[in-house]
């Protein structure tokens, strides 16, 4: 095997380069890649001092890379990941599930494997080090020739591997070290020797930007500390702190007594204390692996430490609750589905009814407005549908229950027979009772993630949002369209901000998902709305502008031709 390596010919390994498809939408890829500007140098990830002296800043070789990029023919680059850790034959944890979060946040990750082991959702039946010279070689293959942006290790299994490493690091520096300071897997194995301790103390930690210790790992670092208390987790945090590292990340997850997912993060400076919800699931191996790599894929993204750290405890959290009720083996401990995101897509692709062109003219009900005009909503549904509405929402603040599902009902049978999807606001439970094709929910409603649990795969989830920040949320959630406004000042809604077409051009260039913009839109705005031209804007919401008029059918047509007209001068993207 190794002879069979070594005789490979080093040219036939490439480094991460893409070739720029012509029509590739670089707003997306830039979204995709969590970076906010459309601007190369943004890729740039600009970190404080190095505390560890002979590391040089990577700013220097990222910009060389970037002009590279520039200058050879529309080649771009990725943000990488190098994970260092132990391969799991199980696939849950290690470096598998170090690829595949890496993946899941749109990091290439390649890998050194320090340790083969067997390992299912039972435990690890065996461990198998990776001889330290050869795991110089890897180190060597990938950081000469793939201009890495973060380390990130896991699984070292003795402290000769963590002076390999180290040595590695200083000849080839890297922007970010995540050290995850693996000693125990989740089974209770142990995955690394005593002498390691000695390593990341005396080596590793003050090379690294983050350690990501658990409770149990914090407390083998320090001797044995007894760690019960959040305030005994802030000690711990300080403690590792004083052993080098620039950021450290205590995990609460096995905090006794605790019914949330709560981690201390501790600059040097400032204790932050972040709460999650902890999932109730047997499903939870290789969640250590997970936060660190996502950690890692965030920083070579561009993201600050606390930000990462703070998108990786969300990518976890989903990843658990979509992968709570998966059966994977027979053991405690089953792993995540880190493509979870992917797989909600993939499976629904082919089923799932919702097209973001739907959004082209959304209309919204409002039940005073229908009494003031003294119509029906199923005859206000009606005519908003035979103007050419191609989307509807049932807006119903007042209605009770049995009142709104019946007029749910109702509508909903002009809405099939005309295909047009019915979506109910607010009321996940209406939408079920009636069978809807899906909800719209806001900031204060039910949580997009909720709903999607609740309602499964196939129906229509759209979030109301005012932010970048809200539309990631938004996707990681699963939702399938974001609302974004209000665009104008508007009295349908009371106490709502406005955001402006400023707003909504941030919210739709952040966003990965279809957006509809929403709040005073009228035919007099309408087009300015859509002249904005960004790829993600597939529409405009209304209330007022069609069921506070006289006749519905009227402006629903008014609206639709100037949205036609609009959309043909902003070379829409549909
Ligand atoms: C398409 C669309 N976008 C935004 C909203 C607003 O939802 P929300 O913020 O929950 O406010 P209410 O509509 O519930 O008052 C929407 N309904 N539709
Ligand atoms: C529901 C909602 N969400 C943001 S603004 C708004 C009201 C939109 O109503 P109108 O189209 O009458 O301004
Ligand atoms: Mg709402």
């Amino acid at each position: 095997m190794l002879e069979l390596l070594d005789s490979c010919d080093s040219r036939r390994f490439r480094a991460t380069k893409m070739p720029i498809n012509p029509s590739f939408d670089t707003s997306s890829f830039m979204a995709v890649a969590g970076v906010a500007t459309a601007s190369p140098s943004s890729l740039i990830y600009t970190r404080p001092s190095s505390r560890s002296g002979g590391r040089i800043p990577g700013n220097a070789r990222r910009t060389t890379a970037v002009v590279m990029a520039a200058e050879n023919g529309g080649w771009r680059t990725m943000p990488h990941v190098l994970t260092v850790a132990g391969s799991d034959s199980g696939a849950g944890a290690g470096i598998q599930a170090d690829i595949k979060a890496c993946g899941a946040l749109g990091a290439y990750c390649s890998s050194v494997i320090t340790a083969v082991t067997a390992q299912n959702t039972v435990g690890v039946q065996g461990v198998h080090s990776v001889p330290e010279a050869f795991v110089a070689k890897q180190l060597r293959s990938v950081l000469s020739d793939m201009a890495v942006d973060v380390v990130k290790t896991g699984m070292l299994p003795s402290v000769g591997i963590i002076k390999v490493l180290c040595r590695s690091l200083q000849e080839f520096p890297v922007k970010a070290l995540v050290v995850d300071p693996v000693m125990v897997s989740t089974s209770g194995d142990m995955l690394a020797g005593p002498s390691t301790l000695s390593g990341y103390r005396d080596e590793l930690f003050v090379m690294a930007d983050i350690v990501t210790p658990n409770l149990k790992e914090a407390s083998a670092l320090l001797g044995g500390m007894s760690l019960r208390t959040v305030s005994d987790m802030c000690s711990a945090a300080k403690s590792i702190h004083n052993l080098g590292p620039r950021n450290v990340l205590v995990k609460g997850g096995h905090l006794p007594g605790s019914s949330e997912a709560t981690d201390v993060f501790f600059d040097g400076e400032n204790y932050h204390v972040l709460h999650g919800s902890r999932v109730n699931t047997r499903n939870t191996h290789g969640t250590g692996c997970t936060l660190a790599s996502c950690i890692a894929a965030e920083l070579a993204k561009g993201s600050p430490m606390l930000q990462a750290v703070q998108r990786a405890k969300t990518f976890v959290e989903s990843a658990l609750d979509y992968s709570k009720d998966i059966l994977i083996g027979n053991g405690p401990q089953g792993p995540l589905d880190h493509l979870f995101d992917l797989n909600t897509h993939a499976h629904t692709a082919g089923a799932r009814s919702f097209d973001a062109n739907d959004l082209f003219l959304y209309a919204v009900t409002d039940s005073g407005m229908n009494r003031k005009w003294g119509r029906c909503i199923v005859d206000a549904v009606k005519a908003s549908i035979e103007g050419g509405a191609t989307i509807v929402q049932l807006r119903e603040k007042e209605a009770v229950t049995r009142d709104f599902i019946e007029a749910a009902n109702a509508c909903l049978e002009i809405c099939r027979s005309n295909r047009v999807p019915l979506l109910i606001n607010d009321r996940v439970d209406v939408a079920l009772a009636c069978d809807a094709d899906g909800v719209h929910v806001g900031q204060s409603d039910m949580p997009a993630r909720v709903a999607r649990s609740i309602l499964g795969p196939q129906k229509i989830i759209g979030v109301s949002c005012k932010t970048a920040a809200q539309a990631e949320q938004a996707w990681a959630d699963g939702a399938d369209y974001i609302g974004c406004g209000g665009v104008f000042p508007t009295t349908t809604k009371a106490n709502n901000l406005t955001v402006g077409l400023d707003g909504l051009k941030v919210v739709c260039l952040a966003s990965k998902l279809p957006v509809v913009a929403i709040g005073g839109i009228s035919a007099a705005n309408a087009g300015s709305v859509m002249e904005i031209s960004v790829p993600r804007l597939k529409g405009v919401a209304v209330v007022s502008a069609l069921f506070n008029r006289e006749c519905i059918v009227t402006e629903a047509r008014r609206l639709k031709s100037i949205l036609m007209d609009s959309s043909s001068h902003a070379k829409l993207s549909v």
